[in-house]
């Protein structure tokens, strides 16, 4: 057992029959979902709403039955990773590149609940690149854009050196912050950047983080 599989397997106990769950990216959701797998063998029925390939991919190996989000009114609940989280439950997400399919369907889910281990507990945002989702055209443009605010960009790149293509076919610039002093100001800057169609700052879109120790302890922390 190590952290980020006893957070995820704690959010199974989040899930009841027949819910709608959207289901995150990452290392640690692996165990959400394997844990929804088993509990589904037992007779557990849920219906899943995917937030990228990769999910898509292990949801359909372990036969857990998907919809896409234009097919749902409502999610009941969406499991997913973060890669830092601060005292207020505002976060950094996208260190896989899933940021903006996550985004959607948090937003369209009744609750939102993040499973991290605990290096990714901090005081403050930023230390974690910052990584923001831009359209190939022109990326450039964004990107110098980046550099005169001193936020440091780099493009994201794959093992081949090739630029980074997400599942929606756009690249990633990670910012290289250290500090964000203030992530509500900032997410407001980068949503009014033409260019660049999302950002990994999640800013009050989390209602509760299920915190993975080594020794396979919980800590729970809920919005108020
Ligand atoms: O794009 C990826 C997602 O935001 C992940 O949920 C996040 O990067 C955490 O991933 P992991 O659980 O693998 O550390």
């Amino acid at each position: 057992m190590n952290g980020k599989e006893a957070a995820g397997r704690k959010a199974i106990d989040e899930i009841s029959d027949g819910m709608t769950v959207g289901l995150g990216t990452g290392s640690t959701v692996y165990y959400f979902l394997q844990a929804l797998a088993e509990k589904m063998a037992d007779g557990l029925s849920v219906t899943g709403v995917a937030t990228s390939e990769k999910t898509v991919a292990l949801a359909k190996e372990w036969n857990i039955p998907m919809v896409s989000l234009n097919s749902v009114s409502r999610i009941d609940v969406t499991i997913d990773g973060a890669d830092e989280c601060d005292p207020s439950l505002d976060g950094i997400k996208g260190g896989g590149g899933a940021l903006l399919y996550e985004k959607l369907v948090a937003k369209a889910s009744e609750k939102r609940i993040w499973i991290v281990d605990d290096r990714k507990k901090v005081e403050q945002l930023g230390h974690f690149p910052l990584p923001v989702e831009v359209i190939p055209f022109g990326w450039k443009k964004v990107q110098a854009l980046m550099e005169n605010k001193q936020y440091h960009p780099a493009l994201r790149r794959n093992e081949t050196g090739e630029p980074f293509i997400t599942d929606a076919g756009h690249y990633i610039l990670d910012l290289h912050l250290e500090k964000i002093q203030n992530a509500a100001a900032l997410a407001d800057e980068l949503d009014h950047v033409t260019g660049i169609v999302e950002h990994g700052l999640f800013v009050d879109m989390t209602d509760k983080v299920l915190i993975g120790y080594p020794d396979g302890h919980i800590e729970t922390i809920a919005r108020t």
